[in-house]
C-alpha cells in the first residue's frame, strides 16, 4: 500500500481568532512509523503525521489544546496517541481504541497517560468488525473512570444503531454528526432523525465537524452550514468541534485548515456559543478537574 498525504503543509491562517483557551477536540496523529507502526489490519498507510506538526498547526489556528483520538490506522494500540499527549505538555488529552480483552492495569495505564474515552467505530471500510456486545461490556467498564464513548457511525444505520446506544451507561459523543446526508439540506431525513436522537437522549453528544467531508459543495461550505447550525443552537451543552487534521482519507479533496476554522462563527454565531463549543463543553469531557 502507498503511503497517503491528506493535508496541507501551509494552511491559511483563519480570519476566526478562537476564545483563550480554545479546544480542537478531533484530530489524529499518524505514526511516526519507525517508532509506532501501523495496526496489520489498517486500511489506509498514512505518512507521518507527527505530534510536532500537529502542535504547530493548533498554534497556528488558534487553539490552546487538542483531543488527540486514535485513529483507526493503529489499531488498538495507543503508544502513538499516547506519545503525542506525553510531548504536549498538559496541552492534549484523549480517546483510544481497545481491545475487548484489555485488563484494568492497562486501563489505568491509559487513563494516567491522559485518556479520557474509547471510541467504537462503526464504518466498514476503515474496521473489519464492530461487536456491539463487545463494545457494551466495554462501555460498562470505562464507566467508572469518568470516561466516555465516542462512536463513529454513518446515517443510514442510525435506527439500527439506537438500541446500542441507549444502552451505553456513559456519556456518548458522535464524531461527525453521524455522517447525515447534507445534500438533502436543513429539513433533511438524515439531520431530523440525527436531532431526534439528541433529544431523546439527553446523554448524547455531537462533533460538529466533518465539513470537508460532509459537504458536497465545498468551500466556503455553505451547504454545511446551513444544515448544522441548527443543530449548535439547538444543543449548544453538547457539541464539541474539531479539524479533524491530518484528515485520513481525504486524499482526493485535501481541506485547508484555516478554511475550516472559518466555519466556527457561521455555525456557531454568538460568541456565547462559541466558548460552549470550543471551551466549556470540551473542558467538561477532558480536563474537569480544571473546572472552578
Ligand atoms: O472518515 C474517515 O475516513 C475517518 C477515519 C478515521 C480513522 O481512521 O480513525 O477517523 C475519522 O475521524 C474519520
Amino acid at each position: 500500500m502507498s503511503r497517503t498525504k491528506t493535508w496541507v503543509d501551509q494552511p491559511s491562517t483563519p480570519s476566526y481568532a478562537p476564545p483563550p483557551g480554545a479546544i480542537d477536540a478531533h484530530v489524529h496523529v499518524f505514526g511516526p512509523e519507525a517508532d509506532f507502526p501501523f495496526s496489520p489490519k489498517a486500511k489506509y498507510h498514512p505518512e507521518d503525521a507527527t505530534p510536532e506538526m500537529l502542535f504547530a498547526l493548533r498554534d497556528q489556528l488558534g487553539f490552546a489544546r487538542n483531543v488527540i483520538v486514535q485513529a483507526s490506522c493503529h489499531g488498538t494500540d495507543n503508544e502513538a496517541t499516547l506519545n503525542a499527549i506525553a510531548k504536549s505538555g498538559g496541552a492534549a488529552r484523549g480517546v483510544a481504541v481497545v481491545s475487548p480483552d484489555i485488563d484494568d492495569a492497562e486501563l489505568q495505564k491509559l487513563h494516567d497517560g491522559g485518556i479520557r474515552g474509547v471510541r467504537f467505530n462503526f464504518l466498514k471500510r476503515l474496521v473489519d468488525d464492530a461487536p456491539k456486545d463487545k463494545f457494551l461490556d466495554i462501555a460498562r467498564r470505562i464507566a467508572p473512570l469518568g470516561w466516555h464513548v465516542v462512536v463513529y457511525f454513518e446515517a443510514d444505520i442510525l435506527e439500527e444503531l439506537e438500541p446500542f446506544l441507549a444502552a451505553i451507561p456513559t456519556t456518548i459523543v458522535v464524531d461527525h454528526l453521524g455522517r447525515p446526508d447534507i445534500a438533502q439540506g436543513p429539513g433533511g431525513a438524515d439531520i431530523t432523525r440525527f436531532v431526534q436522537l439528541l433529544d431523546d437522549h439527553p446523554n448524547i453528544w455531537t462533533k460538529v465537524s466533518g465539513a470537508e467531508r460532509l459537504s458536497p459543495q465545498g468551500p466556503p461550505f455553505d451547504d454545511f452550514v446551513a444544515v448544522i447550525r441548527p443543530v449548535v443552537e439547538r444543543f449548544p451543552d453538547r457539541v464539541l468541534w474539531g479539524t479533524d487534521w491530518p484528515h485520513p482519507n481525504m486524499e482526493h479533496r485535501i481541506p485547508d485548515d484555516g478554511t475550516l476554522v472559518d466555519v466556527i462563527p457561521r455555525i456557531a454565531p454568538t460568541a456565547d456559543l462559541q466558548r460552549k463549543l470550543l471551551v466549556d463543553n470540551p473542558m467538561r469531557l477532558y480536563w474537569p478537574e480544571q473546572l472552578g
